[in-house]
C-alpha cells in the first residue's frame, strides 16, 4: 500500500455488453494511483471511459475484476453502511451542478449539513456563511438558482459539495456551458479552495490546456488503457501516436512547436 495514495486502481477491468450482444471494453486491467492532496486530471477522447472511471470510484458502477482502494480501504465489494461511509469521504461536482431550483442559495448549501449531520441551525448558519464568503457568494444567500449566472451556480454547487469536508473532490466537466473567462475563474477557485482545504482533486475535463495549469498528474484514457504522466509537461515527450495526436489537437501552440515531426 502506498500511504500517500488517496485512490489506487489495481488491474481494474470494466466492460459493457451492448444491445447487439457485443462486449465493449472500457478499462482493460488499468492500474494507477491518485496522490493525496494533489490534482489529477483525467483526459481522453469522447467515450473513452472518463466518467465511467469516476463512477467506479464512487461505486455507482462495479468493476468486472481488479481492486479499487480509497486510502487503504478496499471498496470493490463493500455494501450498505460501509459503502455509505466511504461515499461521505467524497465531494462531487458533476456537469449541471444539480442545484434544487426551489431552494435558495442558502438552503441548497445547508442541505448536506441538515441531512447528513446532527448540527443545529446556528452552527449550520455559521458554516454556510463561511463557505459562501470563501466562494465570493455573500449577499446572494436569499437568491434562487434561476436568478444566478452560470458561474455563480457552479460556485454554489461547489459550496454545497464542500460542506461535509470531503477528502476527495471529483469534478466531471464542471465548467460545461461556461464561457472561457468564467471557466478560467472557476478553475482558479478550485485551486484556491484546494490550497485552503487540502483535498485531493480529480478533474475530468475537455478544458485543456486551462485545466493542465492545475494538474499535478495527468491520465489519458485511450482504448481501454491509461497513460499516466507525472506532470502535463511530460506529455509532450511521449512518442505514442495517440498521445502525439492528443497534444496536436488539444494542447495548443506552445506544445505543437516543440513536437518533433
Ligand atoms: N451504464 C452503462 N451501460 C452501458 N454502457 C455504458 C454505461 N456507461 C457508459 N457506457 C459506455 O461506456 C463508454 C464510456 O463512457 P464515458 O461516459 O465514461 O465516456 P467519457 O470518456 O466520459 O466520454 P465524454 O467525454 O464523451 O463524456 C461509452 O461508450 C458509453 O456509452
Amino acid at each position: 500500500m502506498n500511504p500517500a495514495a488517496a485512490i489506487s486502481f489495481a488491474e481494474v477491468s470494466k466492460s459493457f455488453i451492448s444491445r447487439d450482444g457485443r462486449r465493449q471494453v472500457i478499462l482493460d486491467r488499468v492500474s494507477f494511483t491518485v496522490p493525496a492532496g494533489k490534482t489529477t486530471v483525467i483526459a481522453g477522447g469522447s467515450g473513452q471511459g472518463k466518467s465511467v472511471t469516476l463512477k467506479l470510484i464512487l461505486r455507482l458502477l462495479d468493476v468486472d475484476s481488479g481492486t479499487i482502494l480509497v486510502g487503504d480501504q478496499d471498496i470493490t465489494r463493500i455494501k450498505g453502511a460501509k459503502l455509505e461511509a466511504v461515499r461521505t469521504r467524497f465531494g462531487v461536482l458533476f456537469q449541471g451542478g444539480a442545484l434544487f431550483d426551489s431552494l435558495s442559495v442558502y438552503d441548497n448549501v445547508a442541505l448536506p449539513l441538515r441531512e447528513r449531520t446532527e448540527k443545529r441551525e446556528p452552527e449550520i448558519r455559521e458554516r454556510v456563511m463561511e463557505t459562501l464568503s470563501v466562494l465570493d457568494l455573500q449577499g446572494h444567500e436569499e437568491k434562487y438558482p434561476a436568478q444566478l449566472s452560470g458561474g455563480m451556480r457552479k460556485r454554489v454547487a461547489l459550496a454545497r459539495a464542500l460542506q461535509l469536508d470531503p477528502e476527495i473532490m471529483l469534478f466531471d466537466e464542471p465548467t460545461t456551458g461556461l464561457d472561457p473567462v468564467m471557466t478560467h475563474e472557476i478553475y482558479e477557485l478550485f485551486a484556491r479552495t484546494q490550497a485552503q482545504l487540502g483535498y485531493t482533486a480529480i478533474i475530468v475535463s475537455h478544458d485543456i490546456p486551462t485545466v493542465f495549469n492545475l494538474a499535478d498528474q495527468v491520465i489519458i484514457l485511450h482504448q481501454g488503457a491509461m497513460d499516466v504522466f507525472a506532470s502535463p509537461d511530460e506529455i509532450q515527450w511521449s512518442t505514442k501516436p495517440h498521445i502525439r495526436e492528443f497534444v496536436r489537437t488539444t494542447m495548443g501552440e506552445i506544445y505543437q512547436s516543440q513536437l518533433v515531426e
